[in-house]
Order: structure tokens, then sequence, then C-alpha cells
């Protein structure tokens, strides 16, 4: 589902690489295609077409670009692209979001960061996707006292938190065994619950180190020293912010992948970031985020983690090349093309 901006852009790669490192390899994957978010609304008139969904429900698992774009912005809330995405998260149940930040050594000194603050790091945000205030009911703009107001409603219930730590610890425990929970516990009773139902859920793992932080100060820290960081576990909205700050860690957004996944084995994957409006249609968009998401896919819901590794490889491979799009381009680099950038990969997989 390539959707829009830079989405087009960015999933050709993507699909090219997927066909290139699966060849030979038993794995041959059916692509179908899907409209999504404003090319849904403008082919069928809905960001999220029952088509879409049923196409979605039925598959092993759904690349996906982006949505969303300013010639959309003033259409009715419900049809706008962004719900189209918010509407295949909660139709597939896909409330775990794996978003890794990964610094690719290469790359220490395109992050707005001093190199020594970022080299090496390796971190695993898990964000809850199907709750919170994106949400959350009631929700609208309505007239008090005279005044529009607009109001939406964070909740939370223990089995959405409970299901989420899970995932959380189950992650930490394959890697470096911390979990730092992320709330807002001094201001947010929906905080308060989550805190609660985390400490709970560690008794479950007592190998697992599990600390809180305030949203506010993992802000803070995550700028001053990110490495002090395994997994960080959160609610949709703040994870969503925070994902987006990780990102410059590793040089550029469009280094960051996710995994979006469900109880039942399937999952989304797509950039974190947006369908970056400003550079769309230029050729220069990064198509790493979203390759490492069809990593991720591979990983996942195929259980190829061989594959997913070869392709992580190969990312090493094109940044030791020198090559970079523009977002991550320092001046001793050679700036390439969205286009380009996938042809070097293809050329390492066929190797
Ligand atoms: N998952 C999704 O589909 C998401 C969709 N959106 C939508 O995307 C549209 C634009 O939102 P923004 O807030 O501008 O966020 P954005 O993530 O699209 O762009 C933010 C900045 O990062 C740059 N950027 C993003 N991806 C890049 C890539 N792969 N390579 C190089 N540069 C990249 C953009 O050029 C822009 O300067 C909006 O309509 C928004 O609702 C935003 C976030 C997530
Ligand atoms: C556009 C939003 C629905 C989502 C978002 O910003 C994200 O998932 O990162
Ligand atoms: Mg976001």
């Amino acid at each position: 589902m390539p959707g829009d901006g830079i989405g087009p852009e960015i999933t050709e790669q993507a699909v090219r690489i997927l066909e290139a490192v699966t060849e030979g390899t038993g794995l041959s994957l059916n692509f179908i295609p899907g409209l999504i978010g404003g090319a849904a609304y403008d082919a069928a008139g809905h960001p999220f077409p029952d088509a879409t969904r049923d196409a979605a429900l039925k598959a092993d698992a759904v690349l996906l670009g982006a949505v969303g774009g300013p010639q959309y912005d003033n259409l009715d809330r419900p049809l706008r692209p962004e719900r189209g995405l918010l509407g295949i998260r909660s139709a597939m149940g896909l409330f775990a979001n794996l978003r890794p930040a990964i610094l690719y050594p290469q790359l220490a000194d395109s992050s707005s960061l001093k190199s020594e603050v970022v080299a090496g790091l390796d971190i695993l945000i898990v964000r809850e996707l199907t709750g919170g205030a994106y949400f959350g009911q009631p929700r609208g703009i309505r007239v008090v006292d005279g005044q529009r107001e607009g109001f939406n409603t964070m909740h939370y219930n223990e089995m959405e938190i409970e299901r989420i730590g899970r995932v959380a610890f189950e992650a930490a425990m394959q890697r470096g065994r911390k979990v730092c929970s992320v709330d807002k516990a001094n201001v947010l009773e929906t905080s308060e619950l989550w805190r609660e139902v985390m400490i709970r859920v560690s008794k479950d793992y007592p190998e697992v180190e599990l600390s809180h932080m305030y949203v506010d100060n993992a802000a803070m820290q995550l700028v001053r020293w990110p490495k002090q960081f395994d997994v960080i576990v959160t609610e949709n909205l703040f994870g969503d912010i925070l994902s987006d700050q990780a990102s410059m860690l590793t040089g550029s957004i469009g280094m960051l992948p996710s995994a979006s996944l469900n109880d039942k084995g399937q999952g989304l994957y797509e950039p974190s970031h947006g369908s970056a409006p400003d550079i769309a249609g230029q050729g220069i968009a990064n198509p790493l985020a979203t390759i490492l998401s069809a990593a991720m896919l591979l990983r996942y819901s195929f259980g190829r983690a061989d594959l997913a590794q070869r392709i992580e490889s190969a990312v090493n491979d094109v940044l030791e090349q020198g090559l970079r799009t523009r977002d991550i381009c320092t001046k001793n680099d050679q700036e390439v093309s969205t286009q380009a950038m996938g042809d070097a990969m293809v050329a390492i997989l066929r190797r």
C-alpha cells in the first residue's frame, strides 16, 4: 500500500529489495496492491476502502508507505488520509508497534548530536498503537458556553496495558534486559494504571530490570544520554512523539523502520515517518526506513531472520560505499537518488 507523498517512491524500492532477497530462497511473495490514505480517497472516495480492509485481513503482512498531504487537510476528519491509517491499525488489531532506533556507525556524523552520544546506539521503542487519545471516545468539537471546544479522550484498560507490557518484556529478554516504562503518572490516571500494571507484569520477568520515567524527562534523557535505554514502552501518543525524536539519533527519520503486530501473527510494516510532501516527487527521499521495515516483515511475518539480516547487512554495505540520500548526506559523501539507493541495494543482494 504505497499511499501518498513519497509513499510510492519508497515502497517501490522496498518491493524491489524483497524480490531480490527472496530470489531462489524458496520464499515467493505474492504482492497485492492496495489503496490507502489520500490515494484511496481520490480513487474510491474513502481513505480505507472495504477492498483494502479485506485484502489486509487476508494478507500475511502489509507493507505500507505513508499517508497524508496538504491537499487533504481540509477534508472532514473521517475522510482524512490519517484516518485510513488508524483504520487499518484498528481493523487488524495491531496493538504493538516496534520502532528500533539503531545507529549505523557510518552515520554518526549525520546525527544532530555529538557522535560519542550516539555511537553504538541500539534502542527499541515499543509503542501501544490501538488505544489512547488517537482512538478514545468521545471526541469532537462542540460548542460550550458559546465557545467552540475540541475534546479527545485518553483511556487504557488493564488488558491493553498488560499485553503491550508483555511485548516489551519479551523483547527485553532477547536484548539488554531493561525496560523503561514512560508515562505521566504524576498527572494522568491512565498513566497511574499503566505504571501499576507494568509493575505487575514485571513480576513474570525477574531477569528484566523495570524502571519508570515521566515522558517530559524521557524526552530530555533521549537527547542527553540515549544509550541509557534498552527497551522503552509507552502509550500511543507519547510513543509517536518520542520515536520521531529518537529517529534523529540515528541520523534521519528516513532511517527509522517499524513493525506493527497483532496477536494473530499478522503485521504491518511501514517507516516511522510520514508522507513528506515537501520532498515528494523529487526522487530524493530516503528509502532505507521502508527497506528496513521490509526486513522486519521477513523477520516477524515470515520467520526469515536470515533474509532480514541480509537486508540489514546490505544497508550497512551501501552506507559503507558512501552512498547517501540528501537527508543523511554530509560533505564527503556521495548524494544519490531514492532509485539509485535501491539499485545499489539490489546489486549487493544479487551479488
Ligand atoms: N505513518 C504515516 O503515514 C504518517 C503520516 N504523516 C502525515 O504525513 C504528512 C507530513 O507530515 P510531517 O509532519 O511533515 O512529517 P513527515 O515525517 O512526513 O516529514 C517530516 C520531515 O522529515 C522529512 N522526511 C520524512 N521522511 C523522509 C525520508 N524518507 N527521507 C528524507 N526526508 C524525510 C520530510 O521531508 C520533512 O521535512 C502529514 O499529512 C501527516 O499527517 C505523518 C506521520 C506519519
Ligand atoms: C499520522 C498518524 C496517524 C500516525 C503517526 O504519526 C505515526 O504513526 O507515526
Ligand atoms: Mg508519527
